[in-house]
């Protein structure tokens, strides 16, 4: 299949996308980690939030506001969910855009259990009159109701039983900083490091009843992007490969053979990443291009190579944004095996073309 294919019909779910999809939503459940001693990686969260909940425990009060901030599929969901189980709490879910009135929040926030926990996920894209009755409602535990219209309006005040705010975005620099500062705490999730995937891969292995070599699951791990949501997925994946066409037994050779099924390389690639790597070394010579042609060359839209494949290989130190264009660096010619042209700038020393040094062939 050419990417040409499925231009203008919507993307299916990559395999190696971070979001969730219907089946990572129907399992994941599942596989999440129920308090802070199962919660793999994320060391220095885990200790922080550790000392918040534990203090709060021991004061016998409700624990400060928690903002959530990372990728997706690093942990932000399974984490609220921890600190409500370590507080002994119930939980109540809900999300930015789920909030349209302020009186949706109004709702929410009134019918609290004291000691509570609130789920907001997607905070960032919550409505700007919520958000302003969030603030007063974290900072005093009250909520002005709105009774009426026009001049005739009134406030009414409504005092709010204690509870915990635990806020989730993917996007914390476009939270307004008078919402940031009303969070106690603001966790920072990393993308996690091979050897704490190859743990998640291993304990999700366990609960769902597969067997796995340590090999196996380094070779899911290593081509997992840092994520744990994509890790358990291609598990998934490489267990119904085991079962299909071997014992049902995870060995490195199984892993690597099912992943090379589904076009996701060792270091996590999939067929997209690749063709625009490929572009990029094999047609302009690594570069300096626009993106605009690079988009092109792949038969993608812009914004796809943008937003769906720039991020992660310029995180894997394989593709650089400069100014001139996109650039290729040493790093993606080893990674698919090319020697680069003794010109090549790799943009150390500007183009080689004339101009500004970009090959712009439609323009960008
Ligand atoms: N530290 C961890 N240890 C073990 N499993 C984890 C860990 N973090 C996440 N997971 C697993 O990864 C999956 C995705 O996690 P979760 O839903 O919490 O991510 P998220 O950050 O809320 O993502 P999104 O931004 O898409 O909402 C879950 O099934 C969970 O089991
Ligand atoms: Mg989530």
């Amino acid at each position: 299949m050419n990417w040409d294919d499925t231009a203008g019909t919507p993307a299916p779910e990559r395999l190696v996308g971070a979001s969730a999809d219907r089946e990572d939503q129907a399992v994941e459940a599942a596989l999440r980690p129920k308090d802070l001693g199962e919660f793999i990686g994320q060391e220095k969260v885990r200790e922080q939030l550790d000392l918040v909940l534990r203090a709060a425990r021991a004061r016998g009060a409700t624990a400060d506001h928690v903002l959530l901030s990372g990728a997706p599929g690093l942990g932000k969901t399974t984490l609220s969910m921890i600190i409500a189980a370590e507080m002994g709490a119930p939980i109540r879910i809900t999300s930015g855009p789920a909030i349209q009135h302020a009186g949706d929040l109004a709702a929410i926030l009134s019918s609290l259990q004291e000691g509570e926990v609130l789920f907001l996920d997607e905070i960032h894209r919550m409505s700007r009159p919520a958000e302003e009755m969030l603030y007063m409602a974290m900072e005093d535990f009250r909520v002005d109701v709105i009774v009426g219209k026009g001049p005739g309006a009134t406030a009414i005040p409504l005092e709010l039983p204690p509870f915990t705010l635990v806020g989730a975005t993917t996007r914390a620099g476009l939270l307004p900083p008078p919402l940031r500062d009303r969070f106690g705490f603001t966790a920072h999730m990393e993308f996690y490091e091979p050897h704490e995937l190859e743990r998640v891969v291993h304990r999700s292995a366990r609960l769902l009843d597969v067997e796995i070599e340590p090999d196996g699951a380094a070779e899911i791990a290593g081509r997992s992007r840092g994520t744990p949501r994509i890790a358990n997925r291609l598990l998934r994946r490489v267990r119904d490969y085991a079962q299909v066409k071997a014992d049902g037994v995870i060995t490195r050779e199984i892993a690597a053979a099912a992943l090379a099924v589904y076009e996701v390389d060792a270091r996590g690639l999939d067929r997209l990443d690749r063709a625009v790597l490929q572009a990029l070394l094999k047609l302009f010579g690594g570069g300096p291009v626009g993106l605009s042609t690079l988009a092109v060359a792949v038969g993608e839209e812009r914004e796809t190579v943008e937003e769906v494949a720039e991020p992660f290989l310029v995180r894997e130190g394989l593709l650089a944004r400069t100014p001139r264009g996109r650039i290729a660096t040493p790093a993606a010619w080893a990674h698919l095996g090319l020697t680069p042209p003794p010109s090549a700038s790799g943009g150390a020393t500007g183009g080689t073309t004339g101009g500004n040094g970009q090959q712009d062939l439609f323009g960008t």
